[in-house]
């Protein structure tokens, strides 16, 4: 499912006051089945831009089309309730929405929400929490009883419950320890590979940036002012810089080694594996 730009501008009306734009004449195009990193500073309009791809935040103009339904003011509630069934959104710190007493009422809410039968519910239940890596054992137990780690997982399995088309992640790795990030990006990319669906995440981690993404957005107060590729974002460390982007591990040790050494490695690493290929292929390991 293609979701589409033109020109949006949005912004937040607080009380009989419109604040000033978070989005600005963002236009671009989200092909189905990629994996996007959104990233850019604090408060550039990360977290808007998502909620303007599933109609939380409806446009003050420009069109945002998803699949062949443009979504304006006038939207109804039904349209956008079939739209959000199709576009899962994974809100920061999602397991504080954990409301139900066991994780399988959880998890089944979305798809019997969207009206599906229970006994579909359940069977439903049992593949998204196979997919975030658990253990069907956990469905009887209380969300508050898991871990920090196992509710986000559960909170992820209850949007997936619902089959969508695209999943939209708010920094879904926020407060992870670095194998907690890779463990749930992996288990991410896979339900991508799997099924074919698009991914849209936000990050402040270049790490997962470079490893998990194949395109990336870079927002500056409240436009995109990068989308493309994500190999080509990392080959200007100048530009990077007055985005205030951090550099991937592995590229930052390949500039230093570069610079000493005067070699000048053949392409851009990403990876420590990327790098020690690399290597061995200049003759350097
Ligand atoms: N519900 C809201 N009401 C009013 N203003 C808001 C609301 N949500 C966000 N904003 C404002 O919109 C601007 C963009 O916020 P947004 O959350 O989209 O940025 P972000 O890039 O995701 O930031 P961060 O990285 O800090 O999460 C900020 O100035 C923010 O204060």
């Amino acid at each position: 499912m293609q979701i589409k730009l033109e020109h949006v501008t949005a912004n937040y009306k607080i009380g009989p006051l419109l604040k000033p734009r978070v989005l600005d004449d963002v236009s671009l195009t989200l092909n189905p089945g990629r994996i996007t990193a959104v990233v850019g500073s604090t408060g550039a309009g990360k977290s808007s831009l998502l909620k303007v791809c599933n109609g939380l935040l409806i446009p003050s103009e420009g069109h945002v089309t998803i699949g062949s339904k443009e979504i304006n003011s006038k939207t109804s509630k039904q349209s956008l309730k079939t739209i959000r069934k199709h576009i899962g959104m994974v809100f920061q710190f999602p397991e504080s929405q954990l409301f139900a007493e066991t994780v399988g009422e959880d998890i089944a809410f979305g798809p019997l929400n969207f009206g599906t039968d229970q006994r579909r519910a359940e069977q439903l239940a049992r593949k998204a929490l196979q997919q975030v890596g658990l253990d069907e054992s956990i469905l009887s137990k209380s969300p508050f009883s898991l871990s920090g780690g196992q509710k986000r997982r559960v909170a992820i399995a209850g949007v997936l419950a619902s089959e969508p088309e695209v999943i939209l992640l708010d920094e879904p790795t926020a407060g992870l320890d670095p194998a907690g990030r890779k463990e749930l990006l992996t288990l991410l990319k896979r339900w991508h590979d799997e099924e074919g669906k698009t991914i849209l995440f936000v990050t402040h981690d270049m790490e997962s940036t470079a490893r998990f993404a194949e395109d990336v957005i870079v927002m500056e107060n409240g436009s995109v002012v990068y989308h493309d590729a994500v190999r080509p974002l990392f080959e200007n460390t100048r530009q990077l810089k007055e985005w205030q982007l951090d550099l991937p591990e592995a590229r930052r040790f390949q500039l230093g080694f570069e610079a000493q050494s005067g070699i000048h490695l053949p392409h851009v690493c990403l990876t420590e594996k990327e790098l020690m290929d690399a290597l061995i292929e200049v003759g350097c390991v």
